[in-house]
C-alpha cells in the first residue's frame, strides 16, 4: 500500500483485523471453494465455507453476476456474524447472446450435471449453424461483505473458445470446453497453478487484493 497517514478505508481495516482470522467462503461449489482457497493461502487468512457452517443457499435472485455475488456475500455475513466473500461466476458465450451466463449453474439442472450442461451449450452452438462463432468468456464477480452490511465487489474476466469434445478432468464445471486465448489446451487439462495465473477467478481476486488487502 502507498501513501501514509492517510484513513484506511473501514473494508481494509476490517480484512487486516481478519489476519490470521476467519473469512466465510460463501459458495456451495466445491470446486470453487478449492480455487478460493488456493487463492487466498498466501494471506494467512484461515477461509472456512459455506457448507462447513451449514449455512443455506440462498435463491440467486439478481440478474447481474455482482447482484447475485453481493446477496450471497450479505447473508453468509449476516448469518455467520464474520466477513464473508462470495463468487458468482459462469460462461458467456457470444453465439448464444451471453448465455448461459448468469444461468450457468442452472443449466446443468438440478442434479449439478456439467456433462449435461456442456452438451446443451453444444447443442445451443450447433443448432445456430456450421459458422456460428465459438468465441467465449467466463466471467467471476467477488463480492466481500461484512455482517453490518457493508459490501465491495470486484469482477474479473478471460476470454478464449469452446472446442469440443470436452477436454481434461481437472478443475470443475465447463472447465474442459474452455480454452483461453493464446493457449492450446483447455482448463480442464490444465494445472490448477496456470489456472490460477490467468482466470477469471484470479483476475478478480487480484483487484479485491489490490484493494482491500
Ligand atoms: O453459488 P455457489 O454456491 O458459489 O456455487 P454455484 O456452482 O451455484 O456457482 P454460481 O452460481 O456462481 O454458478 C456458476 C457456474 O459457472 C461455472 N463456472 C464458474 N466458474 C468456473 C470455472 O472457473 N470453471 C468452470 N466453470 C465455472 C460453474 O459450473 C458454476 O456452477
Ligand atoms: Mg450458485
Amino acid at each position: 500500500m502507498s501513501g501514509s497517514g492517510d484513513e484506511e478505508a473501514p473494508g481494509r481495516q476490517a480484512i487486516r483485523k481478519l489476519a490470521p482470522g476467519r473469512l466465510v467462503i460463501a459458495s456451495h461449489n466445491p470446486g470453487k471453494v478449492r480455487e478460493i482457497e488456493a487463492l487466498l493461502g498466501p494471506y494467512g487468512i484461515q477461509p472456512v465455507s459455506a457448507a462447513a457452517l451449514d449455512l443455506p443457499e440462498p435463491e440467486e435472485t439478481g440478474t447481474t453476476f455482482v447482484a447475485n455475488a453481493e446477496l450471497k456475500a450479505l447473508q453468509a455475513a449476516d448469518l455467520s456474524g464474520l466477513p464473508a466473500l462470495a463468487d458468482d461466476s459462469g460462461l458467456c458465450v457470444d453465439a448464444l447472446n451471453g448465455d448461459p451466463g448468469i444461468y450457468s449453474a442452472r443449466w446443468a439442472g438440478p442434479g449439478k450435471d456439467f456433462a449435461v450442461a456442456m452438451r446443451r451449450v453444444e447443442d445451443a452452438i450447433a443448432a445456430k449453424g456450421p459458422d456460428a462463432s465459438r468465441d467465449a468468456h467466463f466471467v467471476c464477480a467477488l463480492a466481500l461483505a461484512w455482517p453490518d452490511g457493508h459490501v465491495e465487489w470486484f469482477e474479473g474476466r478471460v476470454d478464449g473458445t469452446l472446442v469440443w469434445p470436452p477436454r481434461g478432468d481437472r478443475g470443475f464445471g465447463y472447465d474442459p470446453l474452455f480454452v483461453p486465448l493464446g493457449h492450446d489446451i483447455s482448463f480442464g487439462e490444465m494445472d490448477p497453478e496456470a489456472k490460477h495465473a490467468m482466470s477469471h477467478r484470479a483476475r478478480a481476486f487480484a483487484q479485491l487484493v489490490a484493494a482491500v488487502l
